[in-house]
């Protein structure tokens, strides 16, 4: 698999602040990322930072096989970091023959880009009267001229309505599945789950988890538990090299699993003991509680 963009250690301070701290991560061709994180984990940071547009204090990155300069292998790359700004009194066609000459890339590919984000029948509309989301498509076909080996959007569905997210979505899995690289910075979970395969998630600029959206869901779930004597089935547990940890919640024992165990060789196990359960339920934290336990404040 080719490499796109390779980020070695990289770190971003501002005064006393780290932004980004000794973040590593690569991306590979023809993958769907997210950089994954609350306010203020560094994502903006470091999407400018590859880009050119943020310096960096230390640590390495390079694009493609790292024999491109930066200025060259930019101009494979589309990327929408800021608020679509295209001239208001123009129409959505004439503002990307304009990008066409900025870039000095052909008009040709208008109409098809059009197309790919559902404005070709909008062309000869003023960019002033299109809805927010339809400034962000258009920003999408503007950033796509250049036929990009990668599109880089931060924060795509901020503001939008929830038609206007489902719009942006659809179309970046669109783009992705012709075969274009994306990164994405987001904010929400439910965004990076829906469209990407691989994710990074920060927090205070340190990277807590990088690899494929799924393996993010690798918790072995916990255990609800109740019976007469609480005490003793909370020993029994302990002796168990299957649970990690427990939780008192009431009248019930949380327990948490470490490695994967059957519900049935828990029960199994206690009815060994002598403990018989007046309650027992098991379940798997979900995405999103995995995520707010991961990227909590400590
Ligand atoms: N130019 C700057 N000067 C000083 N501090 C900055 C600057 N830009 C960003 N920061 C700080 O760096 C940290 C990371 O900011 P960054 O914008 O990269 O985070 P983010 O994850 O993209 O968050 P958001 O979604 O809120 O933009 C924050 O604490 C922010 O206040």
């Amino acid at each position: 698999m080719s490499h796109i963009l390779t980020i070695s250690n990289l770190t971003k301070k501002y005064g006393s602040l780290t932004a980004v701290d000794n973040l590593s991560f690569t991306i590979e061709k023809g993958n769907v990322y997210g950089i994954l994180g609350p306010n203020g984990s560094g994502k903006s940071t470091t999407l400018g930072i590859v880009l050119n547009v943020v310096n960096k204090t230390e640590g390495h990155f390079h694009w493609f096989d790292g024999n491109t300069s930066t200025h060259d292998a930019l101009k494979k790359v589309g990327a929408i970091i800021e608020h679509p700004n295209f001239y208001p009194y123009m129409t959505a066609v004439q503002n990307l023959q304009l990008v066409c000459k900025i870039k000095q890339v052909t008009e040709e590919r208008i109409s098809e880009k059009l197309e790919l984000v559902g404005l070709l029948d909008r062309k000869d509309s003023k960019f002033s009267s299109f809805s927010l989301g339809m400034k962000q498509r258009l920003a999408i076909a503007s950033a796509l001229l250049n036929n990009p080996e990668i599109l880089i959007l931060d924060e795509p569905t901020n503001g939008l309505d929830p038609q206007g997210i489902h719009q942006i979505r659809e179309i970046i899995k669109k783009i992705a599945s012709q075969g274009t690289t994306i990164l994405l910075a987001s904010h929400l979970l439910d965004e990076v789950e829906k469209v990407c395969s691989h994710v990074v998630i920060l927090r205070k600029g340190v990277s807590l988890y990088s690899g494929l959206v799924d393996g993010m869901n690798a918790s072995h779930g916990f255990l609800t538990m109740q019976s007469n004597d609480m005490e003793a089935l909370k020993q029994a547990l302990e002796q168990n090299p299957a649970f990690g940890s427990f939780k008192r919640q009431g009248e019930y024992l949380i327990a948490y699993l470490k490695q994967p165990m059957d519900p049935s060789e828990v029960n199994e196990f206690l009815f060994q003991k002598g403990i018989v359960l007046s309650h027992f339920v098991k379940r798997k934290e979900s995405l999103e509680e995995q995520f707010l336990e991961l990227t909590k404040q400590k």
